[in-house]
């Protein structure tokens, strides 16, 4: 018999908590999950699983509204309708659907759920308020997965229908005719295309001086160019949106990032506030431990275990958007299974550097490892030179069939070793065209090897291929 409840207790079902649970079980290890909230947390209901079924099904839109290009491969539709409250439904139906899934797979697996909020107390024991009072768990492990939620910067007031974030927005309760878009990360991309391909008109507002700074500098000029200047979108960088006031008319105090004047007052149908993410870390009980949070992330090394003064807390482990390190759900998952590995005895560290991010526009945006100027700056470091390689969708085959050629591929890899650093994709599809290039960086191979790897023709995965041929 274990001096324990539990081998494992895991806070926090989103998918970080439910990758963890599912790879504890295939272990062996006796395990609970406690979860406060909706099961499957912000991806399933609040993020990438609606998101995407707006952008589903407002893409068909776009598609069937784009009569030249249709007419150009000889097909004319009749005009496009759509419901917006249906389109709505699909998402929300959705989320039920998987939401359920992710539930019913917990259940079938022997997990226990517990429903409540879950608080470290001490070592290896967990307090949960749950409706029936609180309940003390002890465990071997514990690990910590309580994922992040919306930055609202100073200023900004929510009132969630004519002021909201991504939060509000996924249920997509209304469609305003002019939305100011606040931010130019992967949410504000991701809703300008939902918006634009139904028809309503954006302000998209940026700090920063280009418009998608964290991507390539290569990636963010064409997707500025297809993404956002051919579109109904009006675009502000280098100010910060320092007040919004909700109402009819929204208002919104748009401030120079250099001169700290304020430089215009918007006034708009509605404003979605997408500007980062902050974790979920107050009332976790961490003091308890005496883990100090770093700007609200919880400190971890490489195998998820949790760290206080640089030291490992032994048996307390993090994994997700908690800990800070990638915000995206299969990072998450990712992580939890590694956490697992090691609480089993298995020596296993997370690589970033092969996990893929993709942005599911309109076309899509896709990157894996370094960005162009991240590589040059490991070459400086490391005394290496850097060698890069482009292709266009509009030379592939498969991509001009369908008449969709806006796109490049980039490679970013060693000159020396020809070591794969980076790929970076726009274009059609772009999301799934990345995994090949993330499975190769995985295993750190040289574009002279993957050169030599044969391609389906004719199929998108040539783009990828040519880029190869041409570095190696
Ligand atoms: C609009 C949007 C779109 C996105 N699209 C994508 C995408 O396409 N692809 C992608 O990879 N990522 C996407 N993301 C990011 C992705 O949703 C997150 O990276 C992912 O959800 C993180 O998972 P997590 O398990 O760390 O945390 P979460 O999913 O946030 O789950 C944490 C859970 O813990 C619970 N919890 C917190 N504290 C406690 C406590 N003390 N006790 C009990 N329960 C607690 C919460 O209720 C929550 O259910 C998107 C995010 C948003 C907002
Ligand atoms: N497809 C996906 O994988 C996907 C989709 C959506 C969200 N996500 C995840 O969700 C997280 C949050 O996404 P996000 O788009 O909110 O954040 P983000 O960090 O990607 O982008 C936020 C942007 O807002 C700008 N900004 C911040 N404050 C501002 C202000 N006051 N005025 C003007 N601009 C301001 C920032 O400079 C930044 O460019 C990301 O970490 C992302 O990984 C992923």
């Amino acid at each position: 018999m274990s001096q324990f409840d539990y081998d494992l207790v895991i806070i926090g079902a989103g998918v970080g908590g439910h990758g963890a649970a599912l790879h504890a079980v295939k272990m062996g290890l006796k395990t609970a999950i406690v979860e406060a909230g909706d099961m499957g947390g912000t991806c399933v209901n609040r993020g990438c699983i609606p998101s995407k079924a707006l952008l589903a099904a407002s893409g068909k839109v776009r598609e069937l509204a784009d009569t030249s290009h249709l007419q150009d491969m000889g097909v004319s539709v009749g005009g496009v309708t759509f419901d917006r409250s249906a389109i709505a439904s699909h998402a929300n139906d959705l989320v039920s659907k998987i939401r359920g899934d992710l539930t019913n797979s917990l259940k079938r697996l022997k997990v226990d759920t517990i429903r409540g909020w879950g608080k470290v107390v001490a070592p290896q024991k967990v307090a949960v308020e749950t409706e029936s009072g609180e309940k003390i768990i002890t465990a071997k492990d514990i690990m910590l997965c309580p994922g992040s939620v919306p930055f609202v910067p100073r200023g900004v007031e929510i009132d969630g229908k004519t002021v909201y974030t991504s939060d509000h927005a996924v249920r997509l309760e209304s469609l305003p005719q002019w939305i100011a878009v606040i931010g130019s990360g992967y949410i504000g991309l991701e809703f300008a295309d939902v918006y634009t391909a139904l028809g309503s008109e954006i302000t998209m507002i940026e700090a920063m001086d280009k418009l998608m700074p964290t991507f390539d500098p290569d990636i963010a000029k064409i997707a500025e160019k297809v993404l956002i200047n051919s579109r109904d979108i009006e675009t502000y960088t280098g100010v910060f949106a320092t007040k919004v006031i909700p109402g009819t008319p929204v208002m919104i105090e748009l401030t120079d990032a250099k001169t700290k004047e304020v430089v215009e007052v918007l006034e708009v149908d509605a404003c979605l506030v997408a500007t980062g993410r902050i974790p979920a870390t107050e009332n976790l009980g961490l003091e308890n431990l005496g883990v100090e949070t770093e700007r609200g992330f919880i400190p971890v090394n490489d195998k998820m275990q949790v760290l206080k003064d640089g030291q490992v807390v032994p048996h307390l482990w993090a994994v997700g958007d908690a800990n800070g390190k990638m915000m995206l759900a299969h990072a998450a998952s990712g992580q939890g299974i590694v956490a697992v590995e090691n609480m089993c005895g298995n020596d296993k560290t997370i690589d970033y550097r092969s996990i893929p991010a993709a942005a599911f526009t309109h076309p899509e945006i896709s990157y894996v490892g370094l960005s162009e100027p991240q590589a040059k700056e490991l070459g400086k470091n490391e005394g290496f030179e850097v060698g890069t390689a482009k292709t266009y969708f509009k030379a592939n085959s498969k991509a001009l069939a369908e008449k969709e050629t806006d796109g490049i591929a980039k490679v970013i890899y060693r000159k020396d070793t020809g070591e794969l650093l980076g790929v970076h994709i726009i274009g059609i599809h772009a999301s799934d065209l990345i995994q090949e290039a993330a499975n190769a960086i995985a295993s750190r191979q040289s574009v002279h090897e993957l050169a030599f790897n044969v391609h389906a023709h004719p199929t998108l995965s040539e783009v990828l291929d040519e880029a190869y041929k041409r570095a190696g």
